[in-house]
């Protein structure tokens, strides 16, 4: 056999959805690389014979190898901070309070307005270091700190500039319907307008999109206005997915699922009946620990009724400066099953899996499979369980893209 690198001395979670062992689990497990996708995977005695003195051997030293850790909801670029309103909600303010008297989401729409692309990049380009520290290899981004043409456009540029110069592939999603401009106050229908007949044409034309996004919520975009814009999203061939029942319930999950989105995000208030439509159309429910947490959410998104309709459970961060200013993809994992109790291994497949379904990408990466790109990481560990079970001291011993080994300094 030739192959570009072989893995031995490894146990392996394959995440790999058709296997009835938890996990997927390979135990005393081997992996072979060649250009940069999966060509052998197995029980290490069945491993065939290769050249030994030609090819570069990994040991694994009996750590586990799980699919690279993919973090399918992110607004991680962003300028400035909102500390100020953190103080506002620990002294009682809600998140609605604040978002109503001018603050929240606009707030950061006027230091993205102000900062650079130079800025912003540099500011991404930290946040996916701390992400890849942990493992990550995909992450999807979404602009809608603009709310302007130009500086829409701008936050998925810099977005599109960190695929290309990080190692870390990314996924962008225009969200330019994420709140009501300052400008259009008022006047949510022409704001719609604009997203739909100036800001999503030229998102298209330039290829800054991989999939459009919506914020439909009562202190957001209506029913109607949701649907309108996904509607025009569809018709353009990008993906959609939906900001969808967080804070009370819109019937937004079941109306994206017809249209066929690939996610419905934060889903609390999601009802049975939306669920059904989900598990009817295939489409995946993110979960967002992070925003639960730090808004002190009190109403929990229904997992019993989840797991009954067997619809793919996603976890990711939505790390963003307001309702989850938590830049930890691994940190979510503990948190979706502290708070949503989740198993360990619900948690991983939302964050390898089921993440890549929700951005399309299943048939390239989220388990480690034959014929799959080799995203993977190495961790120091006893049990897959522990990635979900402790937080704090780094596990991630390699992180491998693309059948690349990233060196230390480069996350
Ligand atoms: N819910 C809407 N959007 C973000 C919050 C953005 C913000 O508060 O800046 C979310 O996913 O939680
Ligand atoms: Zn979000």
């Amino acid at each position: 056999m030739s192959w570009d690198q072989v893995w031995i001395d490894i146990n392996i979670a394959t995440m790999d959805p058709t296997s009835t062992i938890p996990y997927g689990a390979i135990t005393q497990g081997a992996m072979a690389i060649k250009e940069g996708k999966i060509a052998w995977i197995g029980e290490r005695k069945d491993l065939p014979k290769f050249d030994t003195l030609s090819t570069p051997i990994y040991r694994g030293k009996g750590g586990w190898i799980t699919p690279g850790i993919i973090d399918a909801h992110t607004h991680l670029v962003f300028a400035g901070n909102r500390a100020h309103e953190f103080e506002q909600r620990l002294e009682g303010m809600s998140y609605e309070d604040i978002a109503l008297a001018g603050g929240g989401i606009l707030s950061t729409v006027n230091a993205c307005r102000e900062a650079s692309e130079a800025e912003l990049f540099e500011l991404g380009r930290q946040r996916l270091n701390a992400l890849a520290r942990e493992g990550v290899t995909t992450v999807e981004i979404k602009s809608g700190y603009g709310l302007d043409t130009e500086t829409e456009l701008k936050l998925l540029r810099v977005a599109r500039a960190l695929g290309e110069h990080h190692h870390i592939d990314v996924k962008t999603t225009f969200l330019g319907a994420h709140a009501i401009a300052t400008e259009y106050q008022g006047r949510a229908d022409d704001y719609i307008d604009l997203v739909i007949n100036d800001m999503l044409p030229k998102v298209i034309k330039d290829n800054l999109a991989d999939a459009v996004d919506v914020f439909c919520e009562h202190i957001a975009f209506n029913h109607a206005q949701t649907k309108q814009v996904l509607t025009a999203a569809k018709a353009a061939g990008l993906n959609i997915k939906l900001h969808a029942e967080q804070l009370s319930n819109l019937g937004g999950s079941a109306m994206a699922a017809k249209l066929g989105a690939l996610s419905v995000d934060h889903i609390e208030f999601i009802s049975e009946e939306s669920i059904k439509v989900l598990s009817q159309y295939g489409t995946c429910a993110t979960l967002l620990p992070g925003a639960y947490y730090s808004l002190r959410e009190t109403q929990l998104p229904p997992i019993a009724l989840l797991r009954q309709y067997k619809i793919p459970m996603v976890v990711a961060s939505d790390y963003n400066p307001g309702s989850s200013p938590i830049c930890s993809s691994l940190l979510m994992l503990n948190m979706s099953c502290i708070l949503f109790k989740l198993t360990p291994e619900e948690a991983l497949q939302g964050m390898t899996i089921n993440a890549a379904k929700a951005l399309g990408i299943a048939d390239n990466v989220g388990s480690l499979e034959i014929g799959k790109v080799a995203d993977f990481c190495l961790w120091d560990i006893n049990t897959p369980a522990q990635l979900a079970y402790t937080y704090g001291v780094n596990a991630c011993q390699q992180v491998v893209k693309s059948g690349r080994v990233i060196p230390q300094k480069d996350r």
